[in-house]
């Protein structure tokens, strides 16, 4: 198996149509290993989120090529596309996206259910993601009852259900007080630590991006630094 999990070279993508183009990303190359720990950064508007949707399979690029665990993107189909997605990444997004009136167990295991997982199964995988995020006691609880960093706990545990590669978090503790945050970066940090899962961290919080391994710099769609190929540069 490659230790490359994303091998992005010269992607691209430009929005809108006629006068109203924009270039939001422009030829970014960008090469991912297993178990790194990743901050984007760079001023709002400067292509952070856009590089996280292509590379996280949520969008596809203009240009360029995407390789993810050695599969080349552009030769799947859509279904094929989200098989790769659901099975490669965990997601956990700055607006918890969480379904109201259901179960926090549920919400936790619906990863599954679209994957087809038989109830049973869902149910105790669901379970064993709480219990790592100390969430047992919540299962049965209405997701819409809990606080916020409750809320994101779930949310970590809902990216964990699927035994992902890698998990994608965009401004993960931009809606959390500072205490709230700092626990909720915390778990995302041990998850790649113990467990080898990669994280690549959208962020404007200078702190976090500090705490991970490596920090890619974007300045109006391009990338203006890369800490990895200034070590190898040294
Ligand atoms: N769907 C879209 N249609 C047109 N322009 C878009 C679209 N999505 C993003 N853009 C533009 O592309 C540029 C990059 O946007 P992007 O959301 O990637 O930036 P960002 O660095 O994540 O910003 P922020 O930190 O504010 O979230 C911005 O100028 C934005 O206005």
């Amino acid at each position: 198996m490659t230790d490359l999990v994303i091998d992005a070279q010269g992607i691209g993508k430009t929005y809108g149509k006629g006068s109203a183009r924009f270039t939001a990303l422009a030829d970014v190359t960008v090469q991912i290993r297993r178990g790194e720990c990743v901050a984007i950064v760079g001023k709002s508007g400067s292509g952070k989120s856009t590089l996280m949707h292509l590379l996280a399979l949520l969008d596809q690029p203009d240009t360029g090529t995407l390789a993810i665990e050695g599969v080349d993107t552009r030769a799947l189909n859509a279904r094929r596309t989200s098989e790769l997605r659901n099975r490669t990444f965990g997601f956990v997004f700055q607006q918890f996206f969480l379904t109201p009136g259901t179960s926090v167990l549920d919400n936790v295991t619906l990863p599954l259910e679209i994957a087809g997982v038989a109830p049973r199964v869902r149910r105790e995988r669901g379970r064993a993601a709480l219990a790592q995020l100390e969430l047992d006691d919540k299962a049965g609880s209405n997701a819409t009852d809990l606080s916020g960093g409750q809320k994101q706990r779930v949310v970590i545990a809902r990216a964990l259900v699927s035994e992902p590669s890698v998990i994608f978090a965009d401004e993960p503790t931009g809606n959390l007080d500072t205490a709230t945050g700092a626990v909720v970066e915390e778990t995302l940090l041990r998850l790649n630590r113990e467990q080898g899962i990669t994280l690549i961290v959208v962020t404007h919080d200078e702190d976090l991006a500090a705490r991970c391994d490596r920090q890619i710099v974007l300045r109006d769609g391009r990338i203006v630094s890369d800490s990895a190929r200034e070590e190898v540069a040294a």
